[in-house]
């Protein structure tokens, strides 16, 4: 488990400050399956992960859910068939949290489970 995965995820509120793209570069070392995306100009980490079939794919979303509603803030999540794509960013700052880096990494560690 990473030292990201440690960390406790503060509620989002807006005005909270954006992570800058060279802190991105830092921060992604430790989440290195993570992509940096932008859609309509939002940064946002993507990682696509693969299961065997749809209904664990499905179960790794509901688990994801739970630790989402558990801390507030909450991703994207795709669910297809032997796949789930999860995205994190945070809405209220229309950007990337240090948060969305620690949910990124708690993601990691529930699919390495
Ligand atoms: C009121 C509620 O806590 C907020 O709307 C939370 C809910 N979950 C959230 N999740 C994410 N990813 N970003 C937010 O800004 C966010 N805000």
């Amino acid at each position: 488990m990473t030292e990201l995965s440690q960390g406790s995820c503060e509620a989002c509120r807006i005005g909270a400050p954006t992570v800058d793209e060279t802190e991105a570069r830092v921060l992604l070392q430790q989440i290195p399956d993570w992509s940096l995306i932008e859609v309509d100009g939002i940064k946002q980490l993507q990682r696509q992960y693969k299961f065997k079939n749809f209904v664990k794919a499905m179960a790794f979303a509901n688990q994801l859910a739970e630790i989402a509603e558990a801390e507030g803030h909450h991703p994207g999540i795709l669910v297809e068939w032997g796949k789930a794509t999860v995205t994190w960013w945070s809405h209220s700052i229309k950007g990337l949290h240090r948060n969305d880096f620690v949910m990124a990494a708690k993601t990691d560690g529930l699919f390495d489970q």
